[in-house]
């Protein structure tokens, strides 16, 4: 069976997705986009054959959409995936779910009324190599109960539009989901410490900042998310356990010797870096939609604690204390106690 995808935003991210569900993964055909900027919808529909259509409640409703893909602005993720749900259609969402708490509990909402989870969240850390190696040497129990999380997320620069708030809600939420997956644990509070600020800077914007997690384990992790770090895309992740560490590998390189220097290249964006995690959650995603079965990567709950987390980190960035994340008990149609 070929799934056929409505893309709902055709813009940076959307365009990747609709390249690789065309060339690179198989088992899906874009049949139809929509974005508000209707030429730039044309230019994305119209090399794949898709039809162009006016918004997303039509995307969601057209008989060739199987499953929707939304690819919009944050602030509109929560109102089409709710409509997917509302038809019983599969949704990938990218992050965020949706930008509030509330908003991520009317899906869960809606998701727990239809019965059968429809939802999965575009976190594709969880199906990065080198994380995924992390979790499976952490559940082995060869470095013992972990203890410490070290993290580092760079980016070279960001744009102005860029805020402080930013760092959390749409930087930092990458660690906050594959944290959580792989402590199989939960953040239970957040502080942010505000170093010197680099003067690459914005001027109005806080970098970098040093935000620091507990969780219901006691587990510490301190998380440096600095977006103008100059150098390149560079994301670390050690984990320190009771008998030994693992320490996510940086990208495979080739070591160059030169002009009395060794050196090997620094990628420069999310793109490369995660490219082979977006083919494989894609891949795995539409493997599963085919088979008939409920999708099991990031559910809505982990959209809602990613959503909740990085808003509470930005009440700690602003009031500079330590907040509590308060999260719900997780309902048990996402695994958590009946
Ligand atoms: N998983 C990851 O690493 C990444 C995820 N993202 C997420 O993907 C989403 C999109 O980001 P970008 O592609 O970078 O943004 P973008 O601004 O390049 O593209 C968004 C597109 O959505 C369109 N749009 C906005 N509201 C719409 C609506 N209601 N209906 C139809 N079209 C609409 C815009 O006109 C634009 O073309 C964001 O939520 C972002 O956080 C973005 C980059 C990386
Ligand atoms: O999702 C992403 C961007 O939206 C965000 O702005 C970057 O900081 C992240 O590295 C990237 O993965």
């Amino acid at each position: 069976m070929t799934v056929g995808m409505g893309v709902i935003g055709a813009g940076w991210i959307g365009k990747e997705h609709i390249q690789r569900l065309t060339h690179t993964v198989t088992g899906a055909r874009i049949t139809a986009v929509t974005d508000i900027d209707a030429a730039r919808a044309e230019e994305a529909a119209a090399p794949v054959g898709a039809r162009v259509l006016h918004d997303g409640a039509a995307v969601v409703s057209a008989d060739e959409v199987d499953a929707v893909l939304v690819t919009s602005w944050g602030p509109t993720h929560a109102e089409h995936v709710l409509n997917a749900i509302a038809a019983g259609k599969p949704v990938f969402c990218e992050k965020p779910l949706a930008t509030t708490a509330e908003d991520c509990l009317k899906i869960i909402e809606a998701e727990i009324a239809y019965g059968r989870r429809l939802v999965q969240v575009g976190f594709m850390r969880r199906y990065d190599a080198g994380y995924r190696q992390m979790k499976q040497v952490i559940d082995s129990g060869r470095i013992g109960e972990p203890l410490i999380v070290h993290c580092a997320h760079r980016n070279p620069t960001v744009p102005e539009s860029y805020t402080s708030a930013m760092a959390a809600l749409d930087t930092a939420v990458h660690e906050v989901d594959v944290l959580r997956w792989l402590l199989d644990d939960e953040i239970v509070s957040t502080q942010v410490l505000t170093p010197r600020a680099t003067s690459k800077r914005s001027a109005h914007l806080k970098d970098p900042q040093i935000m620091l997690f507990e969780t219901a384990n006691g587990v510490r992790i301190d998380l440096e998310v600095f977006v103008n770090c100059q150098y390149g895309y560079d994301i670390q992740c050690e984990t320190v356990g009771e008998e030994g560490l693992v320490r996510l590998p940086d990208p495979d390189a080739v070591a160059v010797r030169t002009a009395g220097q060794h050196s090997t290249a620094v990628l420069t964006d999310w793109v490369g870096r995660f490219k082979d995690a977006f083919d494989t959650e894609f891949r795995e995603w539409i493997a599963g939609l085919a088979a008939g079965d409920e999708p099991t990567g990031p559910s809505a709950w982990d959209g809602y604690a990613a959503t909740a987390i990085t808003a509470a980190t930005v009440e700690a960035l602003e009031s500079g204390r330590v907040v509590a994340t308060d999260l719900k008990p997780r309902p048990a149609f996402y695994g958590g106690a009946a």
